[in-house]
């Protein structure tokens, strides 16, 4: 498989409110989406969101996802591509370091010989975007991927709930950065978001922008706790005035994670600050992402919402902990035509 079938058979999209290079079906090159600097708390805006409606989002998405049809030769492409989107995690109470490294090597040598054979991509580095880990895993993830260009994500600030004094979770922030964290995935206390306390939210998410320096800001809404699509519509627009570079989901520990339907109410709101301010904010659907299939919709989502540049890990990322196993199983599928057991499949 040639780099130029990965990237033709992701087809083309065109979405007429992003600007010419948004909607333009070429990759954006590394490194050249401006950092979001930014904005003031615009408390007008937020008022003017009166409700967002459920059931049209959930029309949305189930046009989307019945409409898909990825030709089999290139869902492997399409595969491939949500790897390369991949922030590959573990956040467990039974971590160590040595199951970071085994992580770490998976990241690295993502694919089986065989399957990297099969595909023709022996000449390709296809591997996850980052690493995501606790942070007393960051130094040692640091150290396993060195040289690789896989970004190294710390869940910080008292993950899962958000629940410290504010100085605990800068302080923990920087260690992460001072660790060697080029990512940080912060988590916002809910009770900010029940009480409305919008400046108070506001305020904690630009003192944790401070704090990370050159570190990319991926706020974490926890949007199965958040009760309302209005309160997560806010809340994603906060974090992006805040100077979030990506807005996040979940977690993973909520009892409701990644869904369609609430992806799409946080990919509007991207869309509508980037219609305020000209600057693209990624975003990162996680938690309970595990199927191969379900990946290809957020993909589909992605795509058709906002168009191809949210399509490359600078401005989309999947978090998620076992959907490498199962992409890798397809992968295997799409050579064979039969599946293994998912222990042929190495992972931490
Ligand atoms: O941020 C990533 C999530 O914690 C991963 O969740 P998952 O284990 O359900 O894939």
């Amino acid at each position: 498989m040639s780099s130029t079938i990965r990237d033709a058979d992701l087809g083309t999209s065109k979405v007429t409110s992003l600007p010419a290079r948004a909607a333009a079906n070429t990759p954006v090159p590394q490194g050249h989406i401006a950092r979001n600097p930014g904005m003031r708390l615009d408390l007008g805006f937020l008022e003017s969101v009166r409700s967002v409606n459920r059931s049209a989002l959930e029309r949305r998405v189930a046009t989307l996802t019945k409409r898909r049809s990825i030709k089999a030769d290139n869902q492997a492409a399409w595969l491939l591509r949500a790897v390369a989107c991949m922030d590959l995690t573990t956040l467990n109470s039974n971590d160590t370091d040595e199951r970071v490294r085994r992580l770490c090597a998976k990241a690295i040598n993502p694919f089986r010989r065989d399957i990297v054979e099969g595909l023709g991509i022996e000449g390709e580095t296809i591997r996850p975007a980052a690493v995501c880990v606790y942070h007393p895993f960051v130094a040692t993830t640091v150290d396993a991927v060195r040289g690789t260009g896989i970004h190294v994500a710390a869940v910080s600030t008292a993950f899962p709930h958000g629940l410290a004094p504010l100085s605990t979770r800068l302080q923990e922030i920087e260690a992460s950065v001072r660790d060697g964290a080029d990512e940080i995935d912060v988590v916002i206390p809910r009770g900010l978001v029940y009480g409305a306390k919008w400046q108070e939210l506001f305020n904690e998410i630009v003192a944790m922008r401070e704090a990370c320096g050159d570190a990319h800001l991926k706020v974490i809404l926890g949007t199965g706790d958040l009760a309302t699509l209005r309160n997560v519509m806010l809340a994603s627009m906060v974090a992006m005035m805040a100077g979030a570079d990506f807005i996040k989901t979940s977690t993973g520990k909520e009892s409701v994670n990644a869904t369609l339907p609430v992806g799409l109410a946080m990919v509007r709101a991207i869309r509508a600050y980037f219609e305020e301010t000209g600057y693209l904010i990624g975003f990162k659907p996680a938690g309970g992402i595990s199927t191969a299939k379900v990946s290809l919709d957020w993909l589909v989502l992605m795509k058709e919402e906002l168009g191809r540049p949210w399509l490359e890990p600078e401005l989309f990322r999947f978090g998620a902990s076992s959907l490498l196993t199962d992409i890798e199983r397809q992968l295997e599928h799409h050579l064979t035509g039969h599946y293994s057991a998912n222990h042929r499949h190495a992972m931490a």
